[in-house]
């Protein structure tokens, strides 16, 4: 067996600099795993290469293999074959992984030892969080295709988190999601001077005359300008 190939490290690390919502929209609106998956820690932020992990609920023993084949750059990515909230994932996993040069975790489960994650500096995101333990029973399955938030994930696929949650570029998009992502940020640059300046979105983006058309009703107030 040979590793899955994967998406450029110093590639992925550049998408989570640019963040969820600029990566997600510049690639189309698509990849976001949904407001579900929250950072247990406010402030979180990476982007790394996606190391698969298929679970049993209530069961991390997959969790335990997978570590294993964790390179620095990559991400745990952890799913279950039904929903379940338990907290598969804890302070002394992400010890293992933030040894192993791990980016972060993001798992459709629940995690515990939440101050310990915070304290650490390890970005973990979760559907819960949740105290309840788990066994180490049951066989899964590392580095294959899994589901979670609506999105299919790849192992070497590209999985960024930041206060807005998770989203997902497939290895495929990676080139075109670097050009997207930083034409984005230049247009949102204009725009924020443009708005700082009291330039208003409705003529910045040519709204203003297509609202007739759009049948939307208003009064226009351009005496209230500053
Ligand atoms: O050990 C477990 O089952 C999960 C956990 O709490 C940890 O990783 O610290
Ligand atoms: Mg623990």
């Amino acid at each position: 067996m040979t590793d899955p190939p994967r998406a450029d490290i110093a590639a992925a690390e550049t998408l989570g600099g640019y963040g969820v919502a600029t990566v997600h929209e510049a690639l189309g609106r698509v990849g976001y795993l949904g407001p579900e998956f929250r950072p247990v820690w406010t402030g979180a932020r990476m982007g790394g290469t996606a190391v698969t992990v298929m679970c049993w609920p209530g069961d991390n023993l997959m969790i335990h293999v997978a570590v294993e084949q964790c390179r620095p750059g990559d991400v745990l990515v952890v799913a279950t074959n039904s929903p379940c909230t338990d907290g598969l994932f804890g302070e002394l996993f992400a010890t293992a992984l933030q040894h192993r040069g791990v980016r972060g975790a993001v798992l459709a489960t629940g995690v515990r030892d939440v101050a310990d994650l915070r304290e650490m500096g390890f970005p973990v995101w979760s559907r819960a969080v949740s105290a309840q333990g788990t066994v180490k029973s049951t066989a899964g399955a590392v580095n294959v295709p899994i589901s979670l938030g609506g999105q299919t994930v790849h192992p070497g696929d590209v999985l960024l988190g930041d206060d807005d949650g998770v989203t997902l570029v497939p290895r495929a998009a990676v080139d075109r999601a670097l050009v997207a992502a930083e034409e984005r940020v230049r247009k949102e640059s204009a725009a924020r001077a443009a708005f700082a300046a009291g330039e208003l979105g409705l003529d910045r983006y040519g709204l203003r005359a297509r609202l007739p058309e759009l049948g939307v009703e208003y009064v226009s107030h351009t005496e209230y300008r500053p």
